[in-house]
């Protein structure tokens, strides 16, 4: 593939993202067995950053372009056979080495010469050790990330090893894909994973839960230092995201606060409340502190209580 591929400290660049800087990443699509179930080039769930495909013996060609075909997202691919790799390397942003070909010397060392960057996924069992010492065999490719896939329990889909991938993380500062599960995103975005993995199977569901928590838990616990006017704008729109999230949440509760009162709306304005709340802000925002954090609490404060008039019963109603 003529992709860009380039490794800066860190991250991993893969075509059009950056896995380790910036958002968290959402990956979908195969995988999630220890053979990596094969699936063909079909579309995975809309809203996934970077597919991940594990083509059948001798498709990777047709399935690669069949993924990338009406879809402009870059493609990760975990080889089947060792025939399929020079498919892969034409047709891939970058290699899978799945835990069915991770402990094997020879194919881990080819998927890496391919210069691709590599996802390199925790085999079944594997400590940390193994794990980082397995990484620290992928010479050649354009950089490494990890993906901790997690055990499976019956029934349901893996889920990580959160601690385990942390500790990968921060021992390898290598950046870090972890598969949720169906209910641990926040968790595993929180955990500070750099990337989602979806396995075969997640359906849109999962993938806008995992996109939301890559959102508001990413916003609030992810350090960002963006580069370019673009991705400057898109850590701003996140904290945005998290910001009417907790700003609808605020006025709810302004509101139950106004039927609790026993003056409640503006005529029960309380301003030494006010002034401690915009102080005790100051305090987690000290450079914008007292003097910048009033005008935009007031003007919060005044939205409330004009929500609270407008829609008295939009707010919960309080309990006893
Ligand atoms: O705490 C109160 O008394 C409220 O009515 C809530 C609230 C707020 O939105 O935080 C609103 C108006 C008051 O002047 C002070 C604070």
């Amino acid at each position: 593939m003529s992709s860009t591929v380039q490794t800066v400290a860190h991250t991993v660049r893969v075509r059009s993202v950056t896995l380790g800087d910036g958002p968290v990443l959402v990956v979908a699509g195969a995988g999630g067995s220890p053979d990596g179930d094969r699936a063909d080039g079909g579309p995975g769930p809309a809203g996934a950053d970077v597919r991940w495909l594990a083509p059948r013996p001798g498709r990777a060609a047709a399935e690669l372009a069949a993924a990338r075909a009406g879809r402009d997202v870059p493609v990760l691919a975990e080889p089947a056979t060792d025939a399929d790799l020079p498919a892969v390397a034409a047709g891939a942003d970058g290699v899978v080495v799945g835990a069915a070909w991770a402990r094997d010397p020879a194919r881990l060392a080819a998927a890496a010469r391919l210069g691709l960057p590599v996802v390199l996924q925790r085999p079944p069992g594997a400590d940390l050790a193994e794990w980082l010492e397995l990484a620290a065999r992928c010479a050649g490719a354009a950089g490494v990330a990890l993906c901790e896939p997690g055990e499976g329990t019956a029934g349901e889909p893996p889920a990580a090893d959160l601690g385990l991938a942390a500790a990968a993380r921060e021992r390898s500062g290598l950046p870090v894909l972890a598969a949720p599960g169906t209910r641990l995103a926040a968790a595993t975005v929180a955990a500070g994973m750099d990337g989602l993995w979806l396995p075969a199977g997640a359906g849109e569901a999962e993938a806008a839960a995992a996109r939301e928590a890559a959102t508001l838990v990413g916003a609030l616990l992810r350090p960002q230092s963006p580069a370019t006017l673009a991705s400057a704008r898109g850590a701003i729109d996140r904290v945005d995201a998290a910001l009417a999230v907790l700003l609808e949440r605020r006025a709810a509760l302004a509101g139950t606060v106004q039927r609790l009162k026993p003056v409640g709306g503006f005529a029960g304005r309380d301003a030494e409340r006010e002034r401690r709340l915009v102080a005790a802000m100051a305090r987690r925002a000290p450079r914008l502190g007292e003097a910048r954090l009033a005008p935009i609490m007031n003007a919060v404060i005044e939205a409330g209580l004009r929500l609270s008039e407008d829609a008295p019963a939009a707010g919960p109603r309080p309990r006893g």
